[in-house]
């Protein structure tokens, strides 16, 4: 039977769930909640696509099956933790890591295609994930120190199988011996994952085929050979699984009206080194303080976790505390927020990071839809404040900056 189950997960902090779920109602959308985890949906009633309700236009949710969304909470890195996203791009699971370590924790997403490391660098921002930092390296010789990471995602490049409900041609594409090549960069990325996770640190390997080869065999690979021991996961709630290696998980795509998704967590003997740190690099650019930038931008950015900014070519981007101890050899990419040119810095619009996280008598709450949906097709509100920003949400959520003009104010992601 094929399956239909479309799922999504919000973007949000805890205490704003309620404010998105009322985002998605007022537009007529329904949906239950996943036992999986605390923000995954399933839906009831899509009265237009998902991708195109407020809630996506403004990053509060993003459209990801619930198979995806298991490795990286079978990773289970804690707040504060570094975590290496091995093959990122798009950036389903780097997301959830990102919100799992949240803001004083960082996770290093590499993509080594160029057309994907530019959408993951989308997704990221437009979801307001500003503890990920980007890169784009083969992940086979990513220039970062041995024995490092004490949390690895390789969700790996693989055959698909487990995703032909919605790509059939995934299995004419890979079919029998076609997967050989698959099969030695997954030993190859394998390898390198083994030789960068910390001593006790956790590797989680995924795949969403339901290819043996790819799966089981290289689990196989991965403790006769690279010195790792299986981590047996729990099952989680909500989904089906069949038969794998014993504490691997296998995800039955068809019982759990899901992607088939395979799943396994790697274990390096020893001792975690907690003070394992590189040492400093220097940014390329210059560096703009935070006073600096709020006094230029008229932004202020003081509840965000420590932090600079960077000047880099006409961009600027947010360089978080902890992302400036990446390793000096390693090229990477911080957060863009905006364009610099002379002396000016604007800032994005559409950052609802920079909004103030509750609104205040300078700021504009809207509590319709409609309204909102005025003012994204271009039509201007009567609005008689100064400044030449305004901080706007929906209920106690931040939307971004609507620009003042005159008596009025408008909406421009541009
Ligand atoms: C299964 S997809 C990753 C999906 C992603 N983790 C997500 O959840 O959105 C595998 C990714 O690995 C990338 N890739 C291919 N060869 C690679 C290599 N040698 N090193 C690292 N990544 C590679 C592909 O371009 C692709 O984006």
């Amino acid at each position: 039977m094929k399956n239909t189950t479309r799922s999504f997960r919000l973007v949000c902090a805890q205490d704003q769930i309620n404010d998105v779920e009322s985002l998605l109602h007022a537009e007529g959308f329904r949906f239950e909640p996943q036992p999986c985890f605390a923000l995954a949906r399933t839906l009831t009633a899509e009265p237009m696509p998902l991708g195109r309700s407020i809630a996506a236009r403004f990053g509060y949710i993003y459209i990801q099956d619930k198979s995806s969304m298991l490795p990286p909470l079978a990773l289970a890195p804690e707040s504060g933790d570094r975590v290496l996203d091995f093959c990122a791009s798009p950036g389903s699971k780097t997301g959830i890591l990102s919100s799992l370590v949240g803001p004083t924790g960082l996770v290093l997403a590499n993509e080594p295609s160029p057309d994907r490391l530019a959408t993951l660098r989308v997704n990221m921002r437009h979801l307001g994930c500003y503890n990920v930092a980007t890169c784009k390296y083969e992940g086979q010789s990513l220039p970062l120190q041995d024995d490092s990471w004490p949390r690895i995602l390789l969700d790996a490049p693989c055959s698909g199988w487990g995703t032909v409900d919605k790509n059939p041609k995934a299995a004419q594409m890979w079919a029998g011996e076609k997967t050989a090549p698959l099969e030695i960069l997954q030993r190859e990325l394998l390898t390198r994952a083994a030789g960068l996770l910390a001593p006790g640190g956790r590797l989680l390997y995924s795949t969403c085929t339901t290819n043996e080869r790819e799966n089981e065999d290289q689990v196989r690979f991965a403790t006769e050979h690279l010195g790792l021991v299986t981590e047996p996961l729990a099952e989680f709630p909500g989904f089906r699984f069949a038969p794998s290696l014993p504490g691997c998980l296998l995800v039955d795509g068809e019982g759990s009206l899901a992607q088939g998704f395979f799943l396994a967590a790697l274990k390096k003997p020893g001792q975690a080194e907690k003070s394992v740190r590189a040492t400093k690099a220097e940014l390329p650019g210059e560096l703009v303080s935070r006073h600096e930038f709020s006094s230029r931008t008229g932004l202020d950015t003081g509840w965000l976790p420590e932090h600079c900014f960077l000047r880099v070519g006409g961009r600027v981007y947010l360089i978080l505390e902890q992302a400036a101890e990446l390793p000096a050899e390693l090229r990477w990419q911080g957060f863009a927020v905006g364009k610099s040119a002379g002396d000016s810095i604007l800032a994005d619009a559409t950052l609802r990071m920079f909004v103030p996280p509750r609104p205040d008598e300078k700021s504009l709450v809207l509590e319709q839809v409609s309204t909102i949906r005025e003012l994204l097709s271009g039509q201007s509100l009567s609005w008689a404040g100064p400044g030449k920003r305004l901080a706007f949400y929906f209920k106690g959520l931040p939307l971004g900056f609507l620009t003042i003009k005159g008596n009025r104010c408008l909406w421009s992601d541009r």
